[in-house]
């Protein structure tokens, strides 16, 4: 599986999520650097997370205009799979490639910690191999992760099984509690939460080994 990487200035969860596709399923992956117009050949390609443009403006308001994005969204717009995680997850709202907005914690406070997290849709590429509604252990850490759409569009959200990950104990006032959600045709994933954090028990936890090696086995399963 070819695995691309996008690294914007600030970008610090880039190596992880490298050494997570590397870990659980020998991906081979590539650093993109985010002045790059075109991708190099990718089934996959990660938005990490960090502070791209030092969150200035809005998180991932500038990085959405990079040059590589717009080889992002065509990416996405044939099919192809798009994970966004944590600024990741803001730049793809910010780059409309998925609905809604991450506005800043309730509590206006930076909250690094494990959190509890439901899987509530097993439909798409990147969740297939948990089990329906099964709780996992994946952590935040992240200033502005509450999860803000407007009523119409949010129970459109959710009538479409578009709400893939929720918190168990909403720690920062996302509406309905989202963690993570997915476009209509749920091969574009955004999350706030970190599973490349928990794919060793050197690391606290082996909870986010099951999501990467799920994107390898879809990746195998579409070339077949
Ligand atoms: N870990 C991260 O990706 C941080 C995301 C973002 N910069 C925030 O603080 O909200």
């Amino acid at each position: 599986m070819k695995v691309s990487v996008i690294v914007f200035p600030g970008s610090n969860c880039d190596l992880d999520v490298k050494w997570a596709f590397e870990v659980c399923c020998n991906a081979d992956v590539s650093m993109v650097w985010h002045t790059e117009k075109s991708l190099p050949e990718s089934d996959v390609v990660v938005l990490p997370g960090g502070f791209s443009y030092g969150d200035y403006l809005r998180s991932g308001a500038m990085a959405a205009k990079s040059p590589i994005m717009g080889s992002v969204v065509e990416f996405a717009s044939s099919g192809g799979l798009v994970l966004g995680i944590c600024n990741g997850f803001q730049i793809l709202t910010e780059a409309h490639l998925l609905p809604g907005v991450l506005l800043p914690n309730v509590s206006t406070k930076f909250i690094c910690r494990p959190c509890k997290i439901r899987i509530e849709q097993i439909d798409t590429p990147f969740t297939f191999l948990y089990k329906q509604g099964e709780v996992v252990n994946f952590p935040i850490a992240h200033h502005e992760g509450l999860f803000y759409l407007d009523d119409t569009s949010l129970a459109k959200l959710e009538e479409s099984g578009c709400v893939t990950l929720r918190y168990l104990n909403n720690p920062n006032g996302s509406l309905n509690a989202i963690a993570g959600i997915t476009n209509a045709s749920k091969n574009v994933l955004g999350l706030m939460p970190h599973p490349e954090r928990v794919v060793h028990p050197l690391v606290g936890g082996q909870d986010g080994v099951r999501f990467f090696k799920g994107i390898n086995e879809w990746v195998k399963e579409i070339r077949r």
